[in-house]
């Protein structure tokens, strides 16, 4: 099982743009409508079974809301970070 991040880990550690909100990291990805924001949530989908980390994703004109945590450690661990990253390189 990973291990848990320290506070001060996760502080220094949170891929760009991304926030901690309590036992989870989370970015809210944007888009020029529903459906380039349901393609991003595709390809995300297709990196987390690729690393067997599944984030909580919500889809909204224009946005995806990504929630990250390491549910069998209770907490964020690398992870959640290693996943944010990679989401980031398939956005930015
Ligand atoms: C049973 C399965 O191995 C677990 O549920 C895996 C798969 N996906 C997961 N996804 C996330 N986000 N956290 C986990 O702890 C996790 N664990």
């Amino acid at each position: 099982m990973a291990d848990l991040l320290t506070d001060d880990e996760i502080a220094e550690r949170l891929p760009n743009e991304w926030s901690r909100d309590g036992d989870e990291i989370v970015r809210v990805f944007e888009f020029d409508g529903y459906l380039d924001a349901s393609g991003f949530l595709s390809a995300a989908a297709g990196l987390a079974e690729d690393a067997w980390h599944h984030p909580e994703m919500t889809v909204r004109w224009g946005e995806v809301e990504v929630r990250l945590t390491t549910h069998d450690a209770g907490g964020i661990t690398e992870k959640d970070i290693d996943l944010a990253e990679r989401l980031n390189g398939i956005y930015d």
